[in-house]
């Protein structure tokens, strides 16, 4: 679960990016976060993974307490959290099953487990035949599909996406969301910033609107005939 009491965060002296937030997130949900540029999702994003920590306040993650985490927690914290950027942040010059061998390889995973899981998740993102491909030989849809391996190979707690489908189209769009609601029904906390009102309105699933650092608006999930999660 993860929890949020009335945190604060300053990149500098009068310049507040989040401004008392106050939000709980229950294990096994799908949020999206939305809101105008600069409303303070990305920063929202960043305290969940232990990039930043508040500047008042509390991040709660599984009742971890993130500020109060010493240096040598910060890796565990890493290790429940999967994280997926716009950009994809994909290491260039290695190939895909590298990109995401690399999160076992981290977590000392030997080379045949690795190799057995690494090859099971790209096969689940219909990437099989690509493995020995470089990023740069990938389509935006391709490597973002890589990008979601690497976060999710190690089957982590939570799932934390900022603008995920940014620069895709419609089809790739529709790809990557299947990934995540996959994830969400086997278990992982799904958080996802994203300002695409066509992705919000066709998943059903909770929305935290931000503006200016401040919570304004929360919508619960809608239940839609035939879905179960
Ligand atoms: N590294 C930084 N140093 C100083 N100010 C920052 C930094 N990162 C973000 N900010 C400021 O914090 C505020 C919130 O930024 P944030 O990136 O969290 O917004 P956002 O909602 O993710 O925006 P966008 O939709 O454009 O990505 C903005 O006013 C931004 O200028």
């Amino acid at each position: 679960m993860i929890q949020l009491h009335n945190v604060f965060l300053a990149y500098q002296k009068d310049a507040t990016a989040l401004n008392g937030i106050n939000l709980r997130i229950e294990k096994g949900e799908f949020v999206f976060l939305t809101g105008p540029s600069g409303a303070g999702k990305t920063t929202l994003l960043r305290l969940l993974y232990g990039a930043l920590t508040p500047t008042r306040g509390q991040v709660l993650i599984d009742g971890q307490n993130v500020s109060r985490m010493t240096p040598s927690q910060i890796p565990f914290l890493r290790r429940s959290v999967g994280v997926v950027f716009q950009d994809f942040k994909l290491l260039p010059n290695r190939t895909v099953f590298e990109n995401v061998s690399i999160t076992l390889e981290v977590l000392g995973w030997g080379r045949a487990d690795i190799g057995k899981k690494v090859m099971h998740v790209l096969k689940q993102m219909g990437m099989e035949s690509k493995i020995a491909m470089t990023p740069q030989r990938l389509s935006g849809g391709e490597q973002q599909r890589v990008a979601l391996a690497r976060a999710l190979v190690n089957d982590p707690k939570i799932l934390v996406a900022d603008e995920p489908t940014g620069n895709l189209d419609d089809a790739n769009k529709n790809q990557i969301l299947n990934i995540f609601k996959e994830a969400n029904v086997r278990g992982t906390t799904v958080v996802v910033a994203t300002h695409d009102r066509r992705l919000i309105d066709n998943c059903h699933k909770r929305l935290v609107t931000l503006s200016k650092g401040e919570i304004v608006e929360q919508v619960e999930k809608e239940s839609t005939p035939g879905e179960s999660a």
